[in-house]
């Protein structure tokens, strides 16, 4: 089960800044859904214009997780799904894995801010569970198809992420 951490994987202003366009876009680019757990607390990239300079951060970020996942385990993955959310204090997310699509193999965490408390991503491997804390700039990647995981309860304050799923169209029988 394959799993890495990055600090300083994204400059401290630029997530800050995706925050702040967190905050000015949700309004008109939220997914939004009458019931759902994620509405208004999320925005999708492929619904951002082409060409903005939010969708062209957020798709530059892609790339380094996919430049990530070729470095450390010699993939070629693809994106499927990013999205910038949000998590209120309270919010949490019990254990699951993501698959996304069929061929979902990867799931990558970019955390945004630090200023909350709680909120640590944790993994529940075979040894044991390990727990990610969040921290402005660190990307978490690993199998989300295949690791456990989840989100444990936000105290205070708003998380936020860039969360990202991604295909490994090379991957072979493990
Ligand atoms: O935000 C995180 O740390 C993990 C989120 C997650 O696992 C998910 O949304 O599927
Ligand atoms: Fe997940």
């Amino acid at each position: 089960m394959r799993w890495t951490t990055i600090d300083g994987a994204v400059e401290e202003r630029i997530c800050e800044g995706l925050v702040e366009s967190f905050r000015d876009g949700i309004g008109t680019y939220g997914f939004k859904n009458k019931v759902d757990f994620w509405s208004h607390r999320l925005i999708n990239s492929h619904d951002l214009p082409v060409g903005s300079e939010l969708r062209s951060t957020i798709d530059g970020i892609g790339q380094l997780v996919i430049d990530t996942i070729l470095r450390e385990w010699g993939e070629l993955a693809a994106m499927q799904v990013s999205q910038l959310v949000s998590w209120p204090a309270g919010t949490a997310q019990g254990a699951h894995i993501d698959r996304f699509f069929p061929d979902t193999a990867f799931a990558a965490i970019l955390y945004l801010n630090a200023d909350y408390s709680g909120g640590e991503t944790f993994l529940e491997l075979p040894e044991e569970t390990r727990r990610v804390s969040p921290r402005t700039g660190r990307l978490l990647v690993f199998e989300g198809t295949r690791i456990m995981h989840g989100v444990e309860q936000i105290g205070q304050g708003v998380r936020y992420t860039n969360a990202m799923w991604l295909s490994a169209p090379t991957a072979g029988p493990q």
